[in-house]
């Protein structure tokens, strides 16, 4: 019997039923893959172009509710919407059907099904698809493989992007207090900035604090506001960020870096929603939303007393992790070429290409700094390259900890070379090789802000 050239994907939690879809479907369609983790579909999408996707309604974590399949097949036809989808569930009622129908499903099958109707179900699936096949498709391919697999702000395919895309879309309309955690450059900011959006406070402001940039003594004027002549130079009463924020959203961004006296104000302020501007002694309230970001362990910090209990949970209501580039590997393709396509257009070089051995490279990278440094790196390169191919050499890729204490020998400047500008490059890169690229950290140890230490990496070209 020959086969029909048609790409089918099957997703279901249920192992036997992916056993026995593989078993029936490999008889009839080239090429059949199944799949238990629903959150491996966008990848697996941006692999193979499927025609159809026979999808199951219901996951574990989701019980009989459907709104699992519903999110999927929301998903699938968004990052590829010419793959026909086909829901499957074992609680079949008619309702469910009509709605999966409406919301672009083509057909509905119910569990368990009988074989014959399975296959004409996915040969009337594939014929129809193969119909539709025009010399558009490769138009719509590439430019699906330019804009799709976006989330507001973020790319990436991963399933560990998926889950917070996930989370953000949950937690985005309540009130939530939200911490999100993650290393420098892993997209915290994207992700406040994402819920903002999504919140019924969109249209009202999105405050951001980088409590790593505000001085201890600025601090509580910054925050708070204050009244004139609260201090010296307090020429003009003045509102502080946090009533700033109100009506809106406030993003603190580096929570971790607040002294333990500061997180007690602060403490206070969230706990009364209410601010008393410095030097005065009315209370105002305020109405924020509070998402605050950290690269630091705060549960570790909370354990060594450097970080106060009450206010970690006033602020993690709902946790986001962000993974680092280096645990989300299918993602280091799409972002590569992201950047590279933006960079090409800044710098007028729409010639210029990512060969597979610069691509190889990139990906078995460790990326300390994460999707910043990735997106730095691929600016550096489009400047620096000559032809018109991106070459390993047109990157840099920072030692790991072990490949470092070797090389810590060899960047001994020589005498010669003891000019301060010198020195100061020396500093700031042992600095980011001793905290692994963490800006956070290497900026504290040399006593400067986070935003003057990335002043120092482009001007030394770290
Ligand atoms: N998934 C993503 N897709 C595309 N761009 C991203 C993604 N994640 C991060 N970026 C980009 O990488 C840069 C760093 O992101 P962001 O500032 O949100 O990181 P961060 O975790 O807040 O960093 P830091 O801790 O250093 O403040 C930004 O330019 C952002 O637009």
């Amino acid at each position: 019997m020959s086969k029909i050239s048609c790409k089918v994907l099957v997703v279901d939690d249920e192992e036997d039923i992916l056993v026995a879809g593989r078993l029936l479907l490999k008889q009839h369609f080239e090429t059949v893959i199944t799949t238990s983790d629903p959150y491996k579909i966008p990848a697996l999408l941006q692999d193979h172009s499927f025609d159809v996707v026979l999808l199951d309604m219901n996951y574990s974590t989701g019980a009989t509710s459907s709104k699992e399949g519903f999110h999927w097949l929301k998903q699938i036809l968004q990052l590829s919407p010419k793959t026909t989808v086909i829901l499957m569930t074992a609680y079949g009622d008619i309702e469910l059907a009509v709605r999966a129908l409406k919301e672009g499903a083509s057909d509905f099958v119910l569990k368990p099904w009988q074989n014959e109707k399975l296959v004409a179900i996915l040969k009337s699936a594939c014929q129809n698809r193969s119909a539709q096949a025009t010399g558009k498709r490769s138009a719509e391919k590439a430019e699906r493989d330019n804009t799709a697999f976006h989330y507001d702000g973020f790319i990436g395919v991963s399933p560990a992007m998926q889950r917070v895309y996930q989370t953000i879309e949950k937690v985005a309309a309540t009130e939530a207090n939200v911490l999100i955690l993650g290393e420098n450059g892993t997209g915290k900011e994207v992700a406040a900035r994402a819920i903002h959006r999504k919140s019924k406070r969109a249209k009202q402001v999105f405050e951001i604090v980088d409590l790593g940039a505000v001085s201890a003594t600025l601090f509580e004027s910054e925050l708070f506001g204050h009244a004139r002549g609260a201090f010296t130079d307090a020429k003009e009463e003045r509102a502080g960020r946090l009533e700033a924020a109100s009506g809106g959203t406030l993003f603190l961004d580096e929570i971790g870096n607040l002294s333990l006296a500061l997180q007690a104000k602060l403490l206070t302020v969230l706990q009364s929603r209410q601010v008393v501007r410095l030097g005065t002694n009315k209370p105002r309230p305020i109405d924020i939303r509070l998402i605050c970001a950290t690269n630091m362990p705060l549960y570790e910090m909370v354990r060594e007393g450097t970080f106060r209990q009450d206010l970690l949970y006033r602020i993690n209501t709902v946790e986001i992790h962000l993974p680092p580039l280096r645990e989300r590997r299918e993602d280091i393709k799409l972002l590569a070429g992201h950047f590279l396509k933006v960079y090409r257009q800044k710098y007028d070089r729409p010639e210029l290409q990512l060969n597979s051995e610069t691509l190889r490279r990139l990906n078995e990278y460790h990326w300390p700094g994460n999707i910043r440094e990735l997106d730095h790196a691929m600016e550096r390169a489009v400047i620096l390259c000559d032809g018109n191919q991106l070459h390993p050499d047109d990157f840099y890729f920072a030692p790991s900890e072990g490949e470092h204490h070797k090389q810590q020998a060899l960047e001994t400047i020589a005498e010669s070379d003891y000019t301060l500008e010198a020195l100061e490059k020396m500093m700031v890169q042992k600095a980011l090789v001793k905290h692994s690229g963490n800006i956070t950290h290497a900026a504290k140890e040399l006593g400067i802000t986070r935003t003057a230490l990335y002043r120092r990496i482009e001007k030394h070209g770290l």
